[in-house]
């Protein structure tokens, strides 16, 4: 490793240099490092400078790191403080001088202040977080399913629990979606909150040029009392064969339901397309229901299995506090924590190289699943 350069300045950036920290973080994530007027008053609209660093060398941005309010439900449905961090590069020219560890330091130690319980973060590769503190928390997998061979029948038309699939547009989504999210990430650990520009991104309301879209299909499920308990996002890629057969992959962008009917319901329509002949589920939790509501579970199989939200506890107290237990006892904790982070009540860290701290957690709390 080179040796660490204090002359590079690791630092909050100003609204002036969101270009070249634009360009940075382009040229980090190996994009094309034209940075357009459009993409900079894009972020301009969502990021917040003094959670935005940078690190300069000579006046050029060399490293980006950013961090956002969040929210993720603990075990029991509390939703506890994040610290969402993004945007994470370092120029290939200025690798492993300890850029990211400064970066990284900077952003912690402000999360801690200002209260924050966990940061969260996805990884893009599985070495280089848990250096931090950072370990995985959720997972996800990914299903393909060979819709022939899942043995639904080919006359359903639609659910049979009196509940009904709408198709709606964009706009509707927008309406809906929102709304049914935060019933679903309330009552699911381990889910976060979806800001309204992730809902105007995630359905092409707001776009930049360099990027291709194409307008998926959205179903809502409608309960028999009128209730909107689901809601799915798909496209369809076209392909027929040579002999004239129609074999087309509908790949699922997002399902929320809030109810096993609607999940289910959701998953046999897009399985039931005239055309369709094989499913891409798209990024779901490991014990997601799909497999199960086919009547050949075996026709999903797992094309993808990895980590997904990586979480480093800032407050071990108010962590454990926030989650629901199943009974009630005594339970003590030995935490070890290098950076001195995760320890709460903002008490002076524990000196390096480790240092071991107490906590004994009282659980008393009704059972909640
Ligand atoms: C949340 C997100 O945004 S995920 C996106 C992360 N970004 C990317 O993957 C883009 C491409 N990669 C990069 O930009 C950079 O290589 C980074 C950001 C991953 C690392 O930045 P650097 O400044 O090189 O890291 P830094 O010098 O602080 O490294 C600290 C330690 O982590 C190790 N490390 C850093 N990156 C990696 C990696 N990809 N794999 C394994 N170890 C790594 C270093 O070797 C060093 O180890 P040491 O302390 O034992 O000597």
């Amino acid at each position: 490793m080179t040796p660490a350069r204090p002359d590079i300045d690791v630092r909050p950036i100003t609204e002036a240099e969101i270009p070249d920290w634009t360009r940075a973080l382009n040229t980090g994530f190996l994009r094309s490092p034209e940075v357009s007027a459009e993409e900079v008053a894009d972020r301009g609209t969502y990021i917040v400078p003094s959670r935005t660093l940078g690190a300069f060398d000579a006046g050029r941005c060399v490293a980006t790191f950013r961090s956002f309010e969040q929210e993720l439900t603990a075990v029991g449905g509390t939703p506890v403080a994040a610290d969402a961090i993004s945007n994470v590069t370092v120029t290939s020219t200025h690798r492993r001088r300890g850029l990211l560890t400064r970066m990284m330091a900077h952003d912690l130690a402000a999360a801690k202040e200002r209260g924050d319980v966990v940061a969260t973060l996805i990884a893009a590769e599985y070495p280089i977080y848990g250096r931090y503190g950072f370990g995985p928390a959720t997972w996800t997998t990914e299903w393909t399913i060979d819709v022939p061979r899942a043995g639904l029948d080919p006359r359903w038309s639609g659910p049979e629990d009196g509940g009904r699939i709408d198709l709606v547009d964009g706009d509707e989504v927008r309406k809906l979606g929102p709304e049914l999210h935060e019933r679903l990430r309330r009552a699911q650990p381990g889910a976060i909150d979806r800001s309204e520009r992730w809902w105007q991104v995630s359905t092409g309301a707001r776009r930049l040029d360099r990027e291709s879209w194409t307008e998926p299909f959205y179903a809502v499920y409608r309960a028999a009392d009128g209730t909107v308990e689901g809601l799915s996002a798909y496209v369809c890629d076209g392909t027929w064969s040579d002999a004239k057969q129609p074999l087309n992959t509908a790949t699922v962008k997002g399902l929320v339901a809030v109810t096993p009917a609607a999940e289910r319901a959701l998953w046999l329509h897009v399985c039931s397309i005239d055309w369709v002949v094989k499913v891409r589920s798209g990024r779901r939790a490991p014990d997601d229901l799909l497999p199960l509501v086919l009547p050949n579970p075996r026709a999903a199989s797992i094309t993808t299995q990895a980590d997904w939200l990586w979480v480093r506890i800032l407050d071990v107290v108010r962590a454990l506090e926030a989650r629901t237990y199943e009974g009630t006892g005594a339970l003590v904790l030995e935490v070890a924590d290098r950076a001195g982070g995760g320890r709460g009540g903002g008490a002076p860290p524990p000196p390096p190289p480790t240092a071991a701290f107490r906590y004994l957690v009282i659980a008393a709390g009704p059972v909640t699943h």
